[in-house]
């Protein structure tokens, strides 16, 4: 008589692992701002910024308690300690040293370009970091490449200067155009880390004006077919209108990001845009509503680990253990991400043959 195995149990850490949403500056660890804290303090005695490592602790000026308090701590903090292009290039290492550790094998790290000393200078310096990180790391296991955020511009600048600064500075529309030719610039094809999509992200809580933002968005589907687009997207009820979603969903996203606050009309909609195109829409982390709607793959991620403190392997874990996914499962959930990333057909070959079956 023979007795069947049972499966060992699933080490989240090992299973490989596709990251698609995880913003640049909140993916930094606080050990690695407190680095670089020490650096700038050690220069600067008189620096006035908190030690991140208490900064950024539970209950803390800076942690993550509530939605609008999160927003803050980019303008009001980090944007502080990652101010030059060597903290840039050596936090996106340490990220990128942190994904890889948790089992990533392919990253879509996303960022907002800043004025370090120019946002063209930003994103050179970020991919120049990915392919350093790239070229030094052997073995390789994971692959990078970046995703340009683009701010939508408030509704009505404020009166007064705030403190701490919005998260979402009045900009010029002509900010995201010049993101959308950043982002064409370094998207060609390229063996190494390229720009391969534009996200809309920000504080969601904040009014924003959108009807400035979405032509430029369509002009960048027009004229870059082959950069993906991802979009935040009712993450909160603010940002949940019907004509703010229905203007969002008339960009054609490929993927988009929270979808929590939506009614079963904007559901459909979502479905039907999967239907209309024959392939499916990434949906970023919302498990719970996503997981089997037609046409929508569920995918787990991370967002501001740096803030969260949660890792991938952590999110797959709570998925298996909250929704009762065995092992067959969770590798199929994290197998079929591969086909809604941006990184093109050759990526996708190489994850498919890298991803666990079961
Ligand atoms: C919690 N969910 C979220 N929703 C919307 N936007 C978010 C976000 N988490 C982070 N960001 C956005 O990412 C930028 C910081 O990273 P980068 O400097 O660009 O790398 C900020 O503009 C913040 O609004």
């Amino acid at each position: 008589m023979t007795t069947a195995t049972p499966n060992p149990p699933l080490d989240f850490k090992a299973l490989p692992k596709i990251e698609l949403h995880a913003h640049l500056s909140g993916s930094i660890s606080p050990q690695t701002l407190h680095e670089i804290w020490l650096q700038k303090k050690a220069s600067d005695p008189t620096l006035s910024l908190a030690d991140p490592l208490l900064a950024l602790a539970p209950g803390q000026a800076h942690s993550a308690h509530d939605l609008a308090s999160f927003f803050t701590v980019f303008s009001s903090y980090i944007y502080h300690l990652i101010n030059d292009a060597a903290t840039l290039t050596s936090t996106t290492l340490s990220v990128l040293r942190d994904f890889a550790a948790d089992g990533v094998v392919y990253l879509e790290l996303r960022t907002t370009p800043r004025a370090l000393p120019t946002p063209e200078a930003y994103v050179s310096t970020v991919l120049s970091a990915i392919r350093h990180y790239e070229a030094t790391t052997a073995p390789l296991t994971m692959r990078t490449n970046l995703i340009l955020s683009v701010l939508p511009p408030l509704s009505s600048p404020p009166s007064q200067p705030s403190y701490p600064p919005p998260d979402r500075p009045p900009q010029p529309p002509s900010l995201a155009l010049s993101t959308l030719s950043l982002a064409l610039h370094h998207s060609h094809p390229s063996p190494t880390a390229r720009v391969v999509g534009l996200d809309l992200c920000g504080d969601p809580s904040s009014t924003s004006n959108l009807p400035l933002l979405t032509p430029i968005i369509h002009q960048g589907r027009l004229t870059a077919p082959h950069l993906g687009l991802t979009l935040h997207f009712a993450e909160s009820r603010a940002s949940a209108t019907d004509a703010e979603l229905a203007l969002l969903l008339a960009c054609g996203p490929d993927r988009l990001g929270h979808v929590i606050h939506v009614h079963e009309g904007v559901k459909g909609e979502i479905v039907g845009l999967a239907r209309g195109r024959g392939r499916p829409v990434g949906v970023e982390f919302h498990f719970q509503d996503w997981a089997g709607v037609e046409g929508c793959w569920v995918v787990l991620a991370t967002d501001d680990v740096g803030v969260f403190g949660s890792p991938l392997s952590n999110e797959y874990r709570i998925v298996a253990e909250e929704f009762g996914l065995g092992r067959a499962e969770i590798c199929a959930l994290a197998r079929g991400v591969v086909d809604v990333i941006f990184g093109g057909e050759r990526e996708k070959e190489r994850l498919r043959g890298l991803m666990w079956e079961e």
